[in-house]
């Protein structure tokens, strides 16, 4: 893959140029970590460092060109493109660098607080069983057909996003599906990506560290439905698949100028669950449609699941896929990693691993297991470092509240102090706290988790919440190796 420098300049009327500009540029990248012979670097400011500052390194490993956006020297021989916003310069022209993928393939968005996960690999496993070929981007992984690349973000930025679509295409995947984080809205990663269907699971409390306000986090997620259907489209059929039953689902129907199909409980929705019944083994219910009635017994459990089903479906007859297709992948479907992921070491007990990280998610778990508990739920769970604060003493009332016996631990502390994290759960916690029920606070992951395997009683729940498939833990600048999965099935077998 190459383009002409000129090309590119052309994408950016206002760029002031010095150097050479008729020059073959082999790549693109804003990390100059990434750079080959005849790169063109991109400075970004970042959370951490400048960009700017490695322009020097990006010329010694062979970057041609640089983009800035303030007035820095460059090495001799290198071409300095001036732009008023960096990060939108290579919005312009990394898809047009990769000659637009996105246009090559259906591109399936879901963006929402939680469920993002879930529901890609719902809708994948439907797409794969009507034949298609398929390629999911999201918090796990990549996965192009069945072949896995690690990932760094849920929604990769532009550079990465773009030559993983590239890629994808030149394999002939038909269909994307891609869980859209409104990190990535908001910051421009998904520029040029061309959705075919947007899909909205539900917006509750996180990320305020980032978006600041509960308003600006919903106006972020309602950038990929502006984005259907807009102007510069040059794909047709497009549909919005919307949570009805969410508060903010009329203001992202408002952003929309393409069809809707909607889901949810209500009478008025497209596609409606009723009959419901939430059993340990998997969630039962009737689905109503355009197609009839569609009966449907899951291998997932939890109401929060039936929601992830009817976006599935919803996007499933956005593109028209058969009802009867759309059953048999549902109804096979097992689990995703580390959401309710079972540890079973043939314990009196159950271990449920479970990656809910924000208050919305940790009571739906609660909620869920307290649907068919036969006896005491004990729950562990933290909350992340450099990363919103005003969840935590919320996550701590509702462990309270739903939990018999509370363990609060740390998540990923990242560069934060445990203590002070755990400090502010256990406000919440003992705002929560009734009938004299007592709680525990364990710094340490494995201990906390071994604690509450030890208490844990016949016929109990044990809920480790907020890692589910992480494999590491970050603290302060190191990231040892940490599976809340492995932890429990250790601890259990010592205990024997
Ligand atoms: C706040 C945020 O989004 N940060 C992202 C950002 O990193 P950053 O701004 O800290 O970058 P930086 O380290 O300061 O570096 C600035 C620039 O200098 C460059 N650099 C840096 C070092 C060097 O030696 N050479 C060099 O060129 C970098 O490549 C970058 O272009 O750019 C990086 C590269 O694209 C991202 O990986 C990183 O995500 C970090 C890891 C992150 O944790 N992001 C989270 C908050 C996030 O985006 N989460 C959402 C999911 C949310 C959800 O699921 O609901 C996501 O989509 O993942
Ligand atoms: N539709 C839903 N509504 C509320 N909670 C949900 C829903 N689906 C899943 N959850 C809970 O949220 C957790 C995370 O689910 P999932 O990974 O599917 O969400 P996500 O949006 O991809 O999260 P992230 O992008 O932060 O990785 C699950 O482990 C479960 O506890
Ligand atoms: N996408 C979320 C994941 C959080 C997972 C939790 N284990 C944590 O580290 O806070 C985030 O980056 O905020």
């Amino acid at each position: 893959m190459s383009k002409n420098l000129t090309q590119l300049l052309a994408l950016l009327p206002g760029a002031q140029v010095s150097g050479e500009a008729a020059q073959k540029i082999e790549g693109i990248t804003a990390d100059s970590r990434k750079v080959a012979p005849g790169t063109l670097f991109v400075c970004l400011p970042g959370a951490r460092v400048d960009g700017h500052n490695f322009i020097a390194q990006a010329h010694k490993l062979g970057a041609v060109a640089a983009v800035v956006e303030k007035d820095v020297p460059v090495p001799a021989g290198m071409t300095l493109i001036k732009v008023a916003d960096s990060r939108e310069a290579m919005q312009a022209v990394v898809p047009f660098f990769y000659d637009y993928p996105g246009r090559k393939m259906r591109m399936i968005g879901v963006t929402g607080t939680n469920g993002k996960t879930t529901t890609t690999h719902l809708i994948r496993s439907i797409f794969m069983e009507a034949g298609y070929k398929v390629g999911l981007i999201g918090t796990i992984h990549i996965l192009i057909g069945d072949r896995m690349l690690p990932v760094q973000n849920t929604t990769p930025d532009v550079v990465d996003l773009q030559s993983t679509l590239a890629k994808m295409a030149d394999e002939g995947i038909d269909y994307v599906i891609m869980e859209v984080s409104s990190h990535a809205l908001e910051l421009g990663r998904t520029a040029g990506c061309e959705f075919d269907v947007g899909v909205f699971t539900n917006l509750t409390q996180d990320h305020l560290d980032f978006h600041i306000t509960f308003d600006k986090y919903r106006d972020a997620k309602a950038k990929l439905f502006r984005q259907l259907g807009n102007e510069l489209s040059v794909k047709e059929g497009k549909h919005a698949v919307i949570n009805t039953d969410d508060a903010s689902a009329q203001a992202l129907i408002d952003n929309c100028s393409c069809p809707v199909l909607t889901y949810g409980t209500g009478e008025t929705d497209t596609i409606k669950a009723q009959d419901i019944t939430i059993k340990a083994d998997g969630a039962r219910f009737t689905v109503h449609g355009p197609f009839g009635l569609m009966p449907l017994q899951l291998k997932i459990t939890g109401m929060f699941n039936v929601y992830n089903t009817l976006a599935a479906i919803g996007t499933a007859l956005a593109e028209g896929i058969s009802a009867s297709l759309v059953k048999k992948a549902l109804e096979e479907f097992r689990t995703v990693a580390g959401r309710f992921e079972l540890v079973d070491e043939g314990q009196p007990f159950a271990v449920i691993v479970d990656y809910a990280h924000t208050p919305d998610g940790l009571e739906n778990i609660l909620k869920t297991a307290q649907q068919f508990a036969e006896n005491r739920i004990i729950v562990v769970f933290g909350c992340g470092g450099d990363r919103d604060k005003t969840k935590r003493p919320i996550m701590g009332r509702l462990a309270a509240q739903y939990g018999d016996v509370i363990i609060a631990t740390s998540d990923n502390p990242r560069t934060e102090d445990p203590v002070a994290i755990l400090a502010d759960i256990e406000a919440g916690i003992r705002q929560g706290l009734k009938d004299g029920k007592g709680y525990e606070v364990i710094i340490d992951r494995k201990q906390a988790i071994a604690k509450a395997l030890q208490l844990a009683e016949p016929q109990d729940i044990v809920i480790i919440a907020g890692k589910g498939h992480e494999t590491y833990q970050i603290l302060k600048d190191k990231t040892i190796d940490f599976d809340d999965r492995e932890v429990a099935r250790s601890v259990i077998r010592e205990m024997r």
